[in-house]
């Protein structure tokens, strides 16, 4: 069946004029398959394109889960010609909310491993929910893979070096409470005030005029984008040999029955 795999909408409500809010809708934890990068890619550029459009928050449909990261079964006995194209979503991914011109803010109101922790801090701002069920970071090494460079410079352009060489090389998922202790969100609350904090965090950001904001982050970003930029294909070509290794299926393979068997 289809479905819905997110929402995205102007609304103008209460100082929200031009902010448009994006729910990711794939159930049951919104992992990043092909379909749902797909969709948040070509959401992102129509809004990018939109004048009206100024701001852009980003949350989840989904009960406790942010984004469950990359999708395994993406990069889980398939042929190397689909993990290449898959790995070309995930940098277009990359690409498109680490340069946007929109003041983009993640309401993270559940757990956000891996992808969705990149995905969440590709973004200005990130407020979560104050729940110590939740947990966030970048995981990769856990599973047996290895996060590449674009990952580890969002991180440490995020915590810092010193902090990203503990979290990534333990592959550490933080509560909310050490997440914001590290920087790696910015604000917590209540469950339920997610989203209404998120507004409120966007009425302060866009206060301030769009060229001059807009300048100021490409400045700071840029030399991060350039470096994928200039080594993409490399980049894809490199992800697809080591995915591809029977030592790195393997590890895979085990965490997949390890997450099955958890819920059991
Ligand atoms: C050179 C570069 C090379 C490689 C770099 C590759 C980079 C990869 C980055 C990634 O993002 S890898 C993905 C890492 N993600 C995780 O480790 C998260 C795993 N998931 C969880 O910890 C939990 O599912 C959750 C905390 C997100 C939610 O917990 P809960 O609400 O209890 O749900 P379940 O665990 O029961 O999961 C429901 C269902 O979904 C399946 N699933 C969960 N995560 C993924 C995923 N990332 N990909 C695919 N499938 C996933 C899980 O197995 C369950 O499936 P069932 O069939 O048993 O229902």
């Amino acid at each position: 069946a289809t479905k819905m795999a997110l929402r995205a909408g102007l609304r103008s409500k209460r100082g929200l004029t031009g902010v448009a809010v994006m729910r990711m809708q794939s159930p049951p934890v919104n992992s990043l398959n092909l379909e749902l990068l797909t969709d948040i890619c070509i959401a992102l550029e129509k809004l990018e394109m939109d004048k009206s459009c100024r701001g852009l928050i980003i949350t989840s449909n989904q009960p406790k889960v942010f984004s469950a990261g990359l999708d395994i079964l993406e990069m889980y006995g398939k042929s190397p010609e689909h993990c290449g194209e898959f790995w070309k979503a995930v940098q277009e991914m990359w690409l498109k909310f680490y340069g946007s011109n929109l003041v983009t803010i993640a309401a993270i109101n559940g757990s956000s491993p891996a992808g969705g922790c990149l995905m969440a801090m590709t973004c200005d701002y990130r407020i979560m929910a104050d729940n110590p069920r939740y947990s966030i970071g970048l995981n990769e090494t856990q599973l047996g893979i290895v996060a590449p460079f674009w990952f580890k410079d969002t991180l440490m352009n995020t915590v810092g070096h010193r902090t990203t060489e503990m979290a990534l090389e333990l592959g550490l998922l933080y509560s909310p409470a050490e997440a914001l202790k590290i920087g790696m969100v910015d604000q917590l609350v209540p469950e339920d005030q997610v989203l209404t904090t998120a507004t409120e965090a966007m009425t302060k950001w866009l206060a301030i005029p769009d060229h001059a904001r807009q300048i100021t982050k490409s400045m700071i970003r840029k030399p991060t984008i350039d470096k994928l930029m200039s080594n993409r294909e490399d980049d894809v070509k490199n992800f697809v040999k080591f995915i591809s290794k029977d030592s790195i299926q393997k590890s895979l393979g085990v965490y997949l029955e390890m997450l099955k068997k958890r819920k059991a």
